[in-house]
């Protein structure tokens, strides 16, 4: 029996066991039944503070299966799924631009047949049936009925927030406007994205481009035939300039509990009138939600030309005296520019820097080096990527990193893969990439700063607070 209780299949068996118990109890500790992706109905506030509290029990959870899945599939069968893992993501696209998880909304658990389904958008509805069949199999809405779909705890992530009626004669332009950003991002992700990316491996075989990081060498360049702010800010693209600005809300998904952007940066103690520079901030999303919370601070946005009439509108709907009154400006810069703001208390930067390539990124951090004063902070919000085995102990940058204890026989980044996905998404997009704790100090070191801290754990979206070197 000890020799058996050493084997790598019972250690995960009996992490599965105590972590399944722990989500378990955490559910019936708050009056809530178990989780199920079976359930039809949105979750309630109740349901996320279940989730939060048994997060790390999840965690464990879903790395031990992922891992056990691994070690009992038949390797060529595990192989060649993930190999065609991209018509998951087609699949995931076709569901979001057929309005069906609007069309459903009102169904029930008793759904709707596809033929009814299909008739909010031009697709025949017995493909339609075998792209919701495949999701349904990976409990992304469910099959009740032969070709009869409902929704369920997940399709119902993929909701625009308007009606299948009104979406069905509506200009694509106009789908995402307004919404939590999450049907946006995932078509972005299954449209460009893998456009982008099935030009990958072409790339790092062609010895033309293969040690190049300019962004004009990226896979996207040969999947649409240009970079992505210039093909988004073509004429004719219009649909998928507004997809993509709604997909930066939709990017707050990134955050894990615990991680969020106003809980870890103390906002709160910079004095009155402070002024927070949001650099390449898009619409102005985050600058919404840190002006929402903290009014005392000045935000300004900064972001490129073509953004300027969905930036106005985004303001008028989302807070309409921000802008008159003067606590939020909404300003075009180009961020290689000198930085015309001079001496703010924060320069804020999410996403942006996994856009960039090392000699990008710190042409556009020695700009918001020269506007600093002594005392302002530079704060980067991007992945922390941890390496799949443990972190060297004696690495120099290790005291910077929080990593949490992981049990044996798990990875040490837990089995989550958001980081590793976006970072092969950057390549694919920008010839960029997400960077590990030894990368990023390099990156801000060589322009002039230093790490003072970073708010969040190892593996996860984090904050890294930053001060004048
Ligand atoms: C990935 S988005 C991130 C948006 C925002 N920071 C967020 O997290 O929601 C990158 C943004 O950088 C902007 N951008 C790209 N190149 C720029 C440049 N040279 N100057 C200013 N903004 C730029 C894009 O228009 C886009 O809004």
């Amino acid at each position: 029996m000890a020799i058996e209780m050493q084997s790598e299949f019972l250690q995960l068996i009996q992490l599965i066991n105590t972590s399944a118990q722990a989500v378990a109890q955490g559910y019936s500790d708050a009056g809530l039944p178990h989780p199920s992706a079976n359930d039809g109905a949105p979750p309630l506030p109740a349901h996320f503070a279940a989730q939060a509290a048994t997060h790390q029990a999840s965690l464990t959870l879903v790395a031990a299966c992922r891992q056990l899945i691994a070690s009992v599939m038949a390797p060529t069968t595990y192989a060649m799924e993930i190999a065609m893992a991209y018509h998951y993501s087609v699949a995931v696209r076709a569901a979001i631009e057929a309005h069906v998880v609007e069309v459903l909304r009102d169904a029930g658990d008793e759904g709707m047949h596809v033929n009814e389904i299909s008739k909010y958008s031009n697709i025949n509805p017995e493909k339609l049936a075998r792209m919701l069949r495949i999701l349904a199999i990976h409990h992304i809405f469910k099959e009740v009925a032969p070709d009869v779909f409902a929704n369920n705890r997940i399709s119902l992530t993929l909701d625009k927030g308007k009606d299948a009626k009104t979406l069905a004669t509506t200009n694509p332009a106009e789908w995402y406007e307004g919404s939590n950003g999450y049907a946006a991002i995932f078509a972005f992700t299954a449209d460009s994205g893998i456009k982008s990316a099935a030009h990958i491996p072409d790339i790092l075989q062609d010895l033309e481009v293969a040690n190049s990081y300019d962004p004009m060498d990226a896979p996207i360049v040969k999947g649409l035939g240009q970079g992505l702010w210039t093909h988004l800010n073509t004429a004719g693209n219009e649909a998928k300039l507004h997809r993509f600005n709604t997909a930066m809300v939709g990017s707050q998904l990134f955050a894990n509990a615990g991680d969020r952007l106003l809980d870890c940066i103390g906002w709160g103690t910079f004095p009155s009138g402070s002024v927070c520079v949001d650099i390449g901030g898009g619409v102005g999303t985050q600058a919404m939600l840190i002006t929402k919370e903290h009014p005392h601070l000045k935000m300004i946005v900064q972001d490129s030309a073509p953004l300027e009439n969905q930036a106005k509108q985004f303001w008028a709907s989302v807070d309409p005296d921000a802008i008159p009154s003067g606590r939020v400006e909404w300003t075009i810069h180009d961020f290689f520019n000198p930085q015309p703001v001079k001496d703010a208390t924060v320069y804020f930067l999410r996403c942006i820097i996994h856009n960039l390539s090392d000699e990008n990124a710190g042409r556009l951090l020695r700009r918001v080096r020269d506007a600093c004063s002594p005392t302002s902070k530079l704060i980067l919000a991007d992945y922390l990527i941890p390496f799949a085995c443990p972190t060297p102990p004696d690495s120099k940058t290790a005291s910077l990193v929080n990593t949490p204890d992981v049990p044996a026989p798990l990875l040490n980044n837990m089995g989550k893969s958001m980081g590793y996905l976006l970072d092969l998404a950057m390549m694919a997009l920008f010839n960029s990439q997400e960077r590990t704790i030894e990368h990023w100090n390099s990156v801000i070191t060589k322009a002039g700063f230093k790490i003072d801290r970073i708010a969040g754990n190892e593996g996860a979206f984090v904050y890294i607070i930053c001060s004048p070197s």
